[in-house]
């Protein structure tokens, strides 16, 4: 795994605390570089555990309520995590649970209490989300509890915030200056799951760091056969912007419960992959199923495989890259990295390697995807930990020189060493400090 990713839907700050002590433990212990990704609650309305999953019968009256009930909760009684539930919603309204799996109409309500009656029976499952419709169109509602957690993840300085249900570019802009005036760098990746959000993708993402396909809620905002087709959308408009994107839910579901994927599972992973997108994301999966460590396998091992056929097939795809630089320093180093690209594909390198203080330049390359592997130096441990989220590179920390030379002959030592290259291999480096690129044999 490159990140892990926590979500602050579940669970208390303290135990996110101890859970980012411990990757960070394993961090030190072994080497990685396993990053952090704190993701918001956000506006989203969801239900509480009401431990297993019950039945819900076709006409039967639940109530919805905001109150809190210490363990001697009514029969048929959902309790809802938004304390402006019963205000919000109308009579009349369609409340959909996961987006479909249970539907319920608004008869009454009575005070803190909703009663709705079932349309459409199903189960509900522990902290199922619930969206509203009225008059065929979803209700919004505006939530803020996320600063709290904002300012949590600013003190642990986790690496990534995933900013749950983004509604627009000012959103992202005003979280960033948030967390520059608190003189922190965390990067900011923007949860792809309304409406709102596909309609303003564009500003959305150039505004971020990054981007996240948030499947589970994106299915429940919009039709389920436009979720593909908003996918393919996004991935695309991240790659063209040189953000990274991640493509998450339901990936493995049935892994919660089975060691083995199913078929159709295994064809959506691949598809991910072979759109090219930076990293695919777990969910139930690695937070409370039965095979996490089978989970993970089985994305690596499709993602290989997808990938030795993009590199077999020299399928190099034709995706016009446009400029994304604006200053003409930032366009000489896109110029060398779309060549070196070009020239690692066309050559058949065995790596390319890219020395970079930022970590732009390792993103301009990894944006080319291109047939092999890259190898990232950089002298920051937190600028290595976020590369871990991007296509293809494998980042490394390392204190390095303007003399290239050694540069280079350090990273050949520490690479072969792990068995990463090996003498004769023909190597492509491109630096930021020299905007360079060299073709050479490994000593
Ligand atoms: N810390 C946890 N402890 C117990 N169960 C968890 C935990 N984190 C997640 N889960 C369970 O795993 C399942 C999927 O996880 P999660 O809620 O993160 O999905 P998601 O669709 O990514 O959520 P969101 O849309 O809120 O970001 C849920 O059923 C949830 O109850
Ligand atoms: C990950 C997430 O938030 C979703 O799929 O809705
Ligand atoms: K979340
Ligand atoms: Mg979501």
């Amino acid at each position: 795994m490159n990140v892990a990713r926590i979500n602050m839907c579940h669970g208390t700050r303290e135990w996110h605390k101890r859970v980012i002590e411990r990757v960070r433990r394993l961090n030190e212990e072994k080497g990685y570089a396993v990053a952090i990704m704190m993701d918001t609650e956000g506006s989203e309305i969801h239900m509480g555990d009401l431990g297993g999953a019950p039945s819900v019968k076709d006409g039967e009256v639940w109530t919805l309520s905001v109150r809190a009930y210490d363990g001697n909760r009514p029969e048929r009684t959902i309790t809802v995590n938004y304390d402006g539930f019963a205000e919000d919603v109308q009579v009349g309204d369609e409340l959909l649970v996961d987006g479909g799996m249970v539907r319920f109409e608004v008869i009454e309500k009575i005070g803190p209490d909703v009663k709705c009656m079932c349309t459409d029976p199903g189960l509900l499952l522990p902290r199922a989300n619930l969206t509203f419709w009225r008059d065929g169109s979803l209700a919004r509602i505006f939530y803020f509890q996320d600063w709290l957690d904002i300012d949590f993840g600013i003190a642990e300085s986790v690496d990534f915030i995933a900013v749950s249900f983004v509604k627009s570019a000012d959103v992202i802009n005003h979280l960033k200056s948030y967390i520059a005036a608190r003189s922190s760098d965390i990067a900011v990746i923007a949860k792809i799951e309304s409406i709102d959000s596909l309609k303003n993708l564009k500003e959305i993402i150039e505004a971020s760091d990054g981007a996240m396909v948030a499947r589970g809620d994106l299915g429940a905002q919009i039709p389920l056969e436009q979720v593909p087709a908003a996918q393919q959308r996004i991935v695309e408009v991240c790659r063209q912007l040189n953000k990274p994107v991640i493509v998450a839910s339901q990936l493995l579901e049935s892994m919660i419960e089975y060691p083995t994927p199913t078929r159709a599972e295994v064809a959506d992973v691949s598809e991910a992959v072979r759109q090219r997108s930076d990293a695919l994301m777990l969910s139930g999966e690695s937070a409370m199923g039965q095979f996490p460590d089978k989970a993970l396998t089985v994305l690596r091992s499709v993602s290989v495989r997808i990938e030795k056929w993009w590199r077999d097939g020299k399928h190099h795809e034709a995706m016009e890259l446009p400029a994304v630089g604006s200053s003409f320093s930032d366009r000489i180093s896109e110029e060398i990295c779309t060549s070196a690209a070009k020239m690692a594909n066309n050559l058949e390198v065995d790596a390319l390697f890219v020395y970079t203080k930022t970590g732009h330049m390792a993103s301009l390359l990894s944006r080319c995807r291109p047939d092999c592997p890259i190898f990232a130096f950089t002298t920051s441990t937190s600028v290595r930990r976020r590369l871990n989220l991007q296509w293809g590179l494998i980042p490394f920390r390392l204190g390095f020189s303007d003399d290239m030379e050694s540069n280079l002959n350090r990273t050949f030592s520490l690479l072969k060493a792990r068995g990463m290259i090996k003498s004769g291999d023909l190597v492509i480096a491109v630096s930021d400090m020299l905007q360079s690129i060299q073709v050479m044999n490994v000593p």
